[in-house]
């Protein structure tokens, strides 16, 4: 199916895939009816049931319907997924190409080292577009001075960078991936002489450059210890430029895209919603200095690998078909720093190749965070018509006359370089507009702008600009293309349960708010399509619920000897089986259809349970005390500084498990239930003449889950090294389960 109208050669074009799409459908079909039997068989056996099986049967029940819900949910992706490719060399002359602002985001040097997001923020600046419609922010949140110093210093390297990617077509432009590749394919092919001598002086300045940026970090050590702090200072915004062109060698006066450092001013009695704060900043800010019609956003750890991602998004904004209503085009998030083993499924493989590409199908994929070219009138609703009354704008956008007038269509651009007084006074009120009570009374963060009612600010706006009637467009790499972006993702357990959290608060904040996916969504966007979001918003309230009662409640029984699901002979025990294994093989198809090994199904498995009983039960908890006001949203920034010894672990495949024990203890207390059970349960069929085909559901439950999390049990006892569970974890974990099966047996049998 083509996608495109123009009735010359399309940008681009989308298809599915017919085959996937039959066996996806037919395995929905299947799936139903044995789940309808299933809900059949509890529904109407309950009331058959011994009064004390009741609850236990009940319990499952219930995890049952919850997680078949999910699962029916879920069905929205596989509906009618799409794959995107995209034809840049067909697009306009330069000179017709939109302006875009580049939005960097970093909250400081502890976590996200300098180096790294000024690496992010020259890729950037190195896109492959006009340089003068090219124009980058960076907002640093803690108002360091050590980046605005590298960001001077990012400025006067790029003179040297600019130019030599432009001449050499160099296809990496991040400069520390550039010099770190072994082997380069980039070259220019007419003149390797000259390429290596060039390539050796770049390289001598970008080494010039770290150092000057790591000596910078080290001196402001000692200097921002001043009077201002990360959580109070005022803004600063200051517009990068040089004094004068004098000593610049001949090649380096080239055209430089803008570049603009932003750090919002913060205060310890106003609250900053975080990353959504500090991009609605930069809208503002960016409207005053650039106000260009395209914002692509990055995470300051997401660099542009491929310099032609602008152009590929254009593709979209160039269709006249499309156009009028396209919101963003998203780019997926991968990862450079993935094992071939990705023990801990840090690339989310399931999200970027199968939900996404899902989500598309219908009206466009979830905004991601990072690494999408928005429309800022998406973002900043209404674009103005005349007769608008002025008082009704500045209630949603605040009093600044300056922004209003830059949200007319008519709206002619500043020009900055005439340094003139018109500069200086846009300069004043963009400080003005990153003030912390500029949003006082707006609707700032409600309507307008990124969303605060969740800290999941990216999929909550993506979702409610969805039901706007805005669509958005998915473009993953081809095989043989290099990814669009590339960042870090989450290597180690702690980092990965972290965020994990955070992501879980975020979603079902979203679920539990007015904006909940399944009632707002259906109306407004399709029905199919808010399936899609629900399922995004509710997944980890629905697996944690699950999951912990599988994990505790059938083991509880087996070691009593009492039966929970049908005796093996009996035809239900095959619709519990089939389900089963009908949930896995689909599942192992998905990874197969994307590529990768079987190993990675094993993973994800794996992860999927520990993840539902700790980050997905702690964000939802976290999501549900926030709503009744009894916990503050928080923000803990994923961690971007590399640790060798963790990436030996990870590489090695290995779980390091040093991580919060209220990560660890619920791991190590699940596998200790379900081995004693089974300990107990087979001892019971052995010796004491419980019927083995009564118990053999239960049996084969709790024995997945320990084969499945067998690298816990090593993490227990068999593992040395520094990541293994620390022995006051086993002890505590000891404990609990003692405790849950002696109190559980205790009720049962009385
Ligand atoms: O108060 C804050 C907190 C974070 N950030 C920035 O937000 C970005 C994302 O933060 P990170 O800690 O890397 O979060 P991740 O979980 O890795 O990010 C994913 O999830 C976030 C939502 O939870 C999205 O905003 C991100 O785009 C998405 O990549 C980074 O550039 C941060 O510097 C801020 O600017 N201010
Ligand atoms: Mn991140």
């Amino acid at each position: 199916m083509a996608c495109s109208s123009s009735t010359s050669l399309p940008l681009h074009i989308c298809h599915g895939n017919k085959l996937t799409m039959i066996i996806n459908r037919s395995h929905a079909v299947l799936h139903s009816i044995a789940i309808s039997f299933l809900i059949y068989y509890r529904a109407f056996f309950l009331f058959h049931q011994p009064t004390p099986i009741i609850i236990p049967w009940l319990l499952l029940f219930i995890s049952e319907l919850l997680l078949s819900f999910i699962w029916f949910l879920g069905r929205a992706y596989i509906w009618r997924p799409v794959y995107r490719t995209v034809f840049p060399e067909r697009l306009p002359n330069d000179d017709k190409l939109p302006a875009i602002d580049v939005f960097i985001c970093t909250t400081g040097p502890d976590k996200e080292p300098t180096i790294g997001v000024m690496n992010t923020l020259l890729s950037a600046m190195a896109l492959d577009y006009p340089p003068d419609k090219l124009h980058v922010y960076l907002s640093d949140d803690g108002g360091y001075a050590i980046t605005l110093h590298a960001m001077r210093e990012s400025w006067s390297f790029a003179r040297w960078w600019l130019p030599f990617c432009r001449r050499f077509g160099i296809k990496t432009r991040c400069p520390e991936a550039y010099f770190s590749r072994t082997e380069n394919h980039d070259s220019d092919s007419k003149n390797p002489d000259n390429f290596m001598v060039e390539r050796e002086k770049i390289k001598e300045q970008y080494v010039l450059f770290k150092e000057r940026v790591r000596r910078a970090g080290e001196e402001s050590k000692f200097k921002d210890k001043g009077v201002y702090t990360a959580t109070d200072h005022p803004s600063c915004i200051e517009v990068m430029e040089e004094n004068s062109k004098e000593g610049l060698l001949e090649d380096q006066i080239i055209e430089m895209p803008l570049l603009v450092y932003v750090s919002r001013e913060k205060s310890t009695s106003q609250f900053h919603h975080f990353k959504a704060g500090a991009v609605n900043v930069l809208l503002r800010v960016s409207a005053m200095l650039s106000n260009s019609p395209y914002i692509l956003m990055l995470d300051c750890d997401m660099y542009c690998s491929d310099p032609t991602s602008a152009r590929q998004a254009m593709c979209f904004h160039f269709d006249p078909e499309m156009s009028p209503s396209l919101a963003f085009v998203q780019f997926p998030q991968a990862f450079r720093d993935i094992s071939e083993n990705d023990i801990y499924d840090s690339e989310v493989r399931s999200a970027y190749t199968i939900l996404w590409p899902g989500l598309d199908g219908l009206k466009g994929p979830v905004l991601s965070g990072t690494n999408f070219y928005i429309k800022r009138e998406a973002l900043c609703c209404h674009s103005i018509k005349k007769d608008i009354d002025l008082r009704e704008l500045k209630d949603s956008f605040g009093p600044s006359n300056e922004f209003i007038k830059s949200l007319r269509q008519d709206y002619k651009k500043p020009n900055l370089n005439d340094n003139g007084e018109a500069s200086n006074m846009l300069l004043e009120e963009a400080k003005v507009l990153a003030s912390c009570s500029y949003e006082d009374h707006t609707k700032w963060g409600k309507e307008v702008g990124f969303l605060y009612d969740s800290v999941a600010e990216d999929f909550l706006t993506g979702f409610v600009m969805q039901c706007k009637g805005w669509i958005s467009a998915y473009v993953a790499p081809s095989s043989s293309s290099r990814p669009q972006f590339l960042g870090t993702s989450t290597t180690n357990l702690n980092d990965l349960l972290t965020q994990g959290t955070r992501w879980g608060s975020g979603l079902v904040d979203v679920a539990l708010s007015r904006f909940s996916p399944l009632f707002y969504g259906s109306s407004r966007t399709s029905f199919l399509h808010s399936m899609g979001y629900a399922e995004l918003s509710l997944f980890p309230l629905l697996y944690c619920l699950p999951l912990w009662c599988f994990a505790t409640i059938p083991p509880l029984y087996l070691l009593n000897g009492i039966p929970l699901y049908p005796e093996v002979s009996d035809p239900y025990f095959s619709i519990f089986l089939f389900i089963f294994l009908s949930s896995l093989s689909k599942h192992l198809h998905e990874v197969v259809v994307t590529g990768r090994p079987i190993r990675k199904w094993i993973n994800e498995q794996r992860i999927w349970m520990i993840k539902s009983v700790t980050c997905h039960l702690y964000g939802s908890l976290d999501a549900i005390l926030k709503k009744f006001d009894l916990r503050k949203a928080s923000f803990l920034t994923t961690n971007k500084v590399t640790d060798n010894e963790q990436i030996t672990l990870y590489r090695g495949g290995k779980f390091d498990f040093r991580t919060s024990t209220i990560f660890v203890a619920p791991l190590v207390t699940v596998m200790l239930v379900n081995l004693a059970s089974i300990v107990g349960g087979v001892y019971r069929i052995m010796f004491m003449g419980t019927d083995w085909r009564k118990m053999f559901g239960q049996v084969l439950l709790s024995f997945y889950i320990i084969v499945m999390n067998y690298v816990v049990i090593e993490g227990m006892v068999l593992r040395k090294d520094k990541g293994r569970i620390p022995l006051y974890v086993n002890v505590l974990s000891i404990v609990f389960s003692l405790i849950f099966l002696s109190l559980g047996s205790t009720i049962i049998s009385n």
